[in-house]
């Protein structure tokens, strides 16, 4: 995983410090690309362990449409707790937007339905297009993340925006536009699902795997997380590990927590690090 350290390391030198939401202080970079080719092993960050356990939960709860946390803290999975009203819920996110995006005559869209049909109908299709960005539902500028989950719009505004797909050579590809980018918490997160979301598309569509493209937006550094960026990049990355999913799952709605498993992950230690809010 040199190629997340190469990000790290470009965002450290080059970097502009920048007021931000939080009030935390970032070191940002405006505009950069990633690419991950699939075959070579699945993208988990090894300079720090990292928790697969909340990804797959968060990427399934996702899928399943739902945009209430009770289904994460039931597995275990807080990392959404800070956004969300007393009552769980975080507005229309994520899931909403991916399975039940409201179109102007009353009836919702099934987005990643619709672009694994197209995937399998017309897989040479410029247009296999998935949008978490819907601007009638943005939060309200002046308001706190869980004032705007009350209110029915989204807590926060989606940091994978879009996503497109890609078919060549029988291979299925993946490119993320994320308008936002936490380096040291959220991207190793971002990473690993998305090369995972590719996998089970795949999957479900009969295609090998090929490359997941990130392409960021604002990339930053917390100035908290400063020194836990050094430390990593003091770290030598370990070889890749390997994801096994259960290859008799062809429909990407029924796939469980049970389906995965991650071989041969060696990683360095894990690092803490404040999150901000
Ligand atoms: N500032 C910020 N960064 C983010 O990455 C982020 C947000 N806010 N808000 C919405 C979601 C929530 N995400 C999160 C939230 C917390 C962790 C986190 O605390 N990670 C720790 C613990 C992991 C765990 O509990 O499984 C880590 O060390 O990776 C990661 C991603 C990603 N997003
Ligand atoms: O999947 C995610 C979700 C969020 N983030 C980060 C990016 C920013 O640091 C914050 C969101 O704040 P905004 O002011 O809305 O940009 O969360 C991430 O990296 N990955």
């Amino acid at each position: 995983m040199k190629e997340y350290l190469q990000l790290m390391r470009h965002v450290l030198e080059n970097g502009v410090e920048k007021t931000d939401r939080t009030g935390t202080g970032t070191k940002s970079v405006f505009g950069y690309q990633m690419r991950f080719d699939l075959q070579q092993g699945f993208p988990l960050v090894t300079t720090k362990k990292c928790h697969l356990r909340s990804i797959i939960h968060e990427l399934l709860w996702f899928l399943k449409g739902d945009t209430n946390i009770a289904y994460l803290n039931e597995n275990g999975v807080s990392i959404w707790d800070e956004w969300a009203t007393a009552e769980g819920d975080l507005g229309p996110v994520y899931g909403a937007q991916w399975r039940s995006w409201a179109a102007p005559n009353g009836e919702t869209i099934d987005q990643i339905a619709d672009v694994i049909e197209a995937i399998k109908t017309q897989p040479d299709s410029r247009r296999l297009i998935v949008s978490g960005w819907n601007p009638a539902v943005l939060p309200e500028a002046g308001k706190s993340p869980k004032e705007n989950a009350a209110a029915g719009r989204q807590a926060l505004p989606p940091c994978h925006t879009l996503f497109q797909f890609n078919v060549a050579n029988g291979k299925l590809s993946c490119q993320l536009y994320q308008r936002s980018a936490d380096v040291f918490l959220g991207v190793p997160f971002n990473i690993a699902s998305y090369a995972l979301l590719t996998m089970m598309v795949a999957q479900v569509c009969d295609l090998a795997v090929g490359e997941f493209i990130h392409t960021f937006g604002d990339a930053h550094l917390y100035l908290n997380h400063l020194e836990q960026a050094q430390t990593q990049l003091q770290r030598e990355p370990y070889p890749r590990p390997t994801m096994k999913i259960n290859p008799q799952v062809k429909d990407i709605f029924a796939f469980s927590f049970d389906d995965f498993s991650l071989e041969n992950y060696q990683s360095h230690p894990h690092i803490k690090a404040p999150i901000a809010i």
